[in-house]
């Protein structure tokens, strides 16, 4: 249950409550000569800002799962922004925290959820994504606080040392965001997220980000990359990669299917898999439910190469579920 507030910056005497079935909350901005507010009232020259919160107060929770280097980072930066504010480290705390923190958004990373550092796994002979180098009991206590609206000391697992470092302490915020490589492995979290994603990057563009990010920022070298790639491969298969059959939505980055034998990369193919009757979100489409657009650049005009854009709507079954 949320409670909305519509305003209209043309009107500002003009606000009005209403109750939504959605317990997640929202800001939705309208911009433009007529708008309409949610009961259908009309209002003109006026931008309509509807705020909606938790009537009960709890947290909602996101889960954000992807391998390393898919994207998982970037995709937050933009999500935090679009919830509102800039997303920061914990101010004073530790400056190799894993957390962000922004006006309405609290994002952890399940990083911190390994119970065996990097010497750890290197003794036992396990990645960061098997199950026994993570802590999944502790997750599960920890964000299921959190939603209920109590603080937590989350551990650190420090990506500089590969230590695990003392804990920081995490209020409750409106949107939790948990990211990582398992935020829908173990049921139990699984149970406790309103919304789920998962980034599926097909290999070729995992290994192109992965390989540029880790050269230029983490000072690995080429042969490293591809031995670790190739040593999670297996566990990726086994514990990563199903998690994509819980999410509400998919997002799949391939290959472009636009420029023949393509090996810049640069262009990609993106699908949106979004399941349907997700009971707390309404589907979004490109351009509008049931449409198809294509756009080929005139080859006289243009002196550049590119292909042009696909945009291209459709229902389909997704493991065995209606998307
Ligand atoms: N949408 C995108 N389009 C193009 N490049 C991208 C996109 N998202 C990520 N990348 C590239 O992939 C690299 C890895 O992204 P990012 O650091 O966000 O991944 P991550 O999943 O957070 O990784 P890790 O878990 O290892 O920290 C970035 O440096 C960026 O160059
Ligand atoms: O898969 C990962 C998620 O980011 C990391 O490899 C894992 O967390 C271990 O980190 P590091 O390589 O810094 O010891």
């Amino acid at each position: 249950m949320a409670v909305c507030t519509t305003l209209h910056t043309a009107a500002t005497a003009a606000a009005q409550s209403l109750i939504s079935p959605h317990r997640h909350k929202q800001q939705v901005i309208f911009y433009g000569n007529t708008a309409y507010s949610p009961r259908g009232a009309r209002h003109h020259s006026a931008a309509l800002v509807v705020r909606c919160s938790a009537a009960t107060g709890d947290t909602v929770v996101i889960g954000l799962a992807a391998d390393s280097g898919c994207g998982k980072s970037t995709f937050m930066r933009r999500l935090t922004s679009v919830f509102g504010g800039a997303a920061e480290p914990p101010k004073g705390g530790n400056p190799d925290s894993n957390t962000l923190v922004s006006d309405t958004t609290t994002v952890i990373c399940l990083d911190d959820y390994h119970s065996l550092d990097r010497a750890g796994r290197k003794e036992n002979g396990v990645t960061a994504l098997h199950p026994r180098a993570n802590d999944f009991d502790l997750m599960y206590e920890q964000v299921k606080a959190i939603k209920e609206g109590k603080a937590v000391h989350k551990p650190i697992y420090n990506h500089v040392t590969g230590l695990l470092d003392p804990p920081e302490l995490i209020k409750p915020p409106k949107i939790l965001v948990i990211e990582g490589l398992h935020p829908m492995f173990d049921k139990r979290v699984r149970d406790l997220l309103d919304f789920s994603i998962y980034l599926d990057i097909s290999n070729e563009v995992k290994f192109a980000w992965k390989i540029q990010r880790d050269m230029a920022e983490r000072g690995h070298c080429l042969e490293g990359i591809k031995a670790s790639i190739e040593a999670r491969k297996p566990d990726f298969d086994a514990y990563i990669d199903p998690q994509k059959q819980y999410a509400d939505a998919v997002i799949e980055v391939l290959p472009t299917q636009l420029i023949p034998d393509d090996n810049e990369g640069k262009v990609l193919r993106v699908r949106l898999i979004m399941k349907e009757g997700a009971k707390k979100f309404t589907p979004v489409y490109l351009f509008d439910e049931g449409s198809t657009i294509s756009w080929i650049p005139c080859g006289r005009k243009l002196t550049c190469s590119y292909p042009g854009i696909k945009f291209t709507y459709g229902p389909d079954t997704y493991y065995d579920h209606d998307v």
